[in-house]
């Protein structure tokens, strides 16, 4: 009969003779990356369950180069070839199920659709809503958002004018959340005709506050899924009360679908491209739930992390913000002008955009995809079939062998450019920030429009400054998926009062 001390030595053998095969023998071991993350993934899960799993990622690219080991079964790009190597239309690299699959029993929704033909289903029915000719229809329903905005700075600033008897300049305003708001309502009616009413209240509506909680959970279930036997355990402990929170949350989602889809009036919005004749809908109710669940963070959440960061950048270099700020009030004469079509053409308010997107990229790492059958090679190296691969957008973008100056915030990098500049052998190709091929960004357009027209029209109306004891340090930010935002905290003051 087996000892204690026997059953004890199993697994230890176990997990000894496992880690021995993945550092010297697995197909990877050729692949550069520090021994520790190569043996076992614990260290990726620390990593992720911490937030730090980009900062780590970088550290590790800087120390191996662009190819690098993360886990067992997993490498890591930092080289703008990974993009037509994993991305590109057509690529046989599909998702990781690991990362995407919808819960047993859920349906698919576009993002975790992983069969290229269900996908491609889901996608098609989609994309009249995302096309340049929607938006233009859409115009109207972003401004109402967008000078909602302004109106609710306007109020604060003038609150605190009174307060101080106009003896300050400005008040202390923390922009994350008024970033949120606003993208959060734009696609509450973009998406469904019923905004979140967030700047009408001036405060979160407790969708959205949950949200970013769930959006937390989903690296903890990530983390779980890479252990079957754990990932069921703790399915079976998660207490009754969460369950619901959770059903909860999507049912408020699933009842706004339900309220649009009985509308008679119609609007422009993506839902009305999804009705068809007869009121026919053009994806099954479980697929148009599913999706548009997922859609109102990734049409919201996203656009204002750049914006936040791009705001950020802009207070903490105040000569580029000058500049900015010198095109806008130039080209225009009242808000009232600032219409998508004037902002699009503005050269140093793309470059600054471009600038934020390199800098604050709001999907900073790339969710793994699967080497296909036969195995592929990568960034000039050849991995196996079943390898979990992932890019690696924040990394890449701050990769001072691709940019000069690569951490410093240089808009000028993304105008026309003399052979003769430092910034002429920048590798502007490698930023993709709404990705590539058949699974790239849909909301490429909106988010463009809404990032242009949120930005010109607070230059406009307000001066914005930093507050150096409240500055904020991208770079310290945590990531479970999403970018972890914190405060914000700008000087703004009205530039109408200046001049009265
Ligand atoms: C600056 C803002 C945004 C950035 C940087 C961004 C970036 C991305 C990226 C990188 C992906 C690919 C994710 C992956 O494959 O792992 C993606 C997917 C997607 N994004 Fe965006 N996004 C932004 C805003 C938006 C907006 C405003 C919308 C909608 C209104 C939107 C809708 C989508 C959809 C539907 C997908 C999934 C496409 C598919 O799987 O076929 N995004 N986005």
């Amino acid at each position: 009969m087996l000892s204690i001390a026997s059953l004890a030595v199993i697994p230890l053998a176990y997990i000894l003779l496992r880690v021995i095969y993945n550092t010297w023998f697995h197909p990877l071991a050729h692949v550069p990356g520090p021994r520790s993350w190569s043996a076992t993934r614990l260290p990726f899960i620390w990593a992720l369950l911490r937030g730090t799993i980009v900062h780590d990622f970088q550290r590790l690219h800087r120390r191996y180069g662009p190819v690098v080991r993360t886990a067992p079964d997993e490498v890591s790009i930092s080289d703008g070839d990974g993009w037509t190597d994993i991305y590109s239309a057509n690529s046989p690299f599909l998702k990781d199920p690991t990362w995407w699959k919808s819960q047993p029993g859920h349906p698919d929704s576009l993002l975790s659709a992983i069969n290229p033909d269900k996908h491609a289903i889901i996608r098609k029915a989609l994309s009249p809503g995302f096309t340049p000719r929607a938006l233009r229809a859409q115009e109207p329903l972003l401004q109402k958002y967008v000078n909602l905005l302004v109106q609710r700075l306007h109020e604060r600033v003038e609150k605190a004018d009174i307060g101080y008897g106009g003896k300050e300049k400005g008040v202390e305003i923390n922009m994350t959340p008024w970033f949120n708001y606003t993208t959060f309502d734009i696609f509450g009616e973009l998406g469904f005709g019923e905004s979140f009413k967030c700047l009408e209240h001036s405060q979160y509506h407790p969708w959205i506050s949950l949200l970013f909680n769930s959006v937390k959970a989903a690296s903890f279930v990530a983390a779980a899924r890479f252990y079957p036997l754990l990932e069921s355990l703790l399915m079976r402990l998660i207490p009754p009360a969460l369950r619901k929170m959770q059903k909860d949350h999507f049912q408020q989602i699933a009842d706004k679908v339900q309220r649009r889809l009985g509308w008679e009036l119609q609007q422009p919005d993506i839902m009305s491209h999804l009705i068809g004749e007869g009121g026919k809908l053009e994806l099954p109710l479980g697929e148009l739930n599913a999706t548009f669940m997922i859609l109102t963070t990734a049409g919201s959440e996203t656009t204002a992390t750049v914006l936040t960061g791009t705001l950020n950048y802009l207070v903490n270099n105040p000569e580029k913000l000058a500049i900015l700020v010198d095109e806008v009030r130039s080209t225009f004469h009242g808000v009232l002008d600032i219409s998508m079509d004037a902002v699009r053409n503005l050269p140093y308010l793309n470059a600054v955009i471009n600038e934020g997107l390199r800098l604050c990229p709001p999907v900073p790492w790339m969710l793994p995809r699967l080497v296909p059958g036969g195995g592929r090679v990568i960034s000039r190296v050849w991995l196996p079939e079943g390898t979990r691969v992932s890019l690696q957008p924040y990394s890449l973008y701050r990769d001072p062998k691709k940019f000069h100056q690569a951490t410093t915030f240089i808009p000028e990098r993304w105008l026309p450019i003399q052979p003769s500049s430092p910034f002429f052998r920048d590798d502007r190709s490698a930023v993709q920030p709404f990705s590539m091929g058949t699974r790239s960004c849909m909301g490429v357009y909106i988010a463009w429009a809404e990032m242009r027209l949120i930005l010109a029209k607070l230059l406009f109306e307000f001066d914005f400054e930093c507050i150096h004891e409240k500055q904020l340090r991208w770079e310290e930010l945590r990531t479970f998926l999403l970018v972890e935002k914190r405060p914000l905290e700008v000087r703004v003051s009205s530039v109408k009062n200046q001049a009265a």
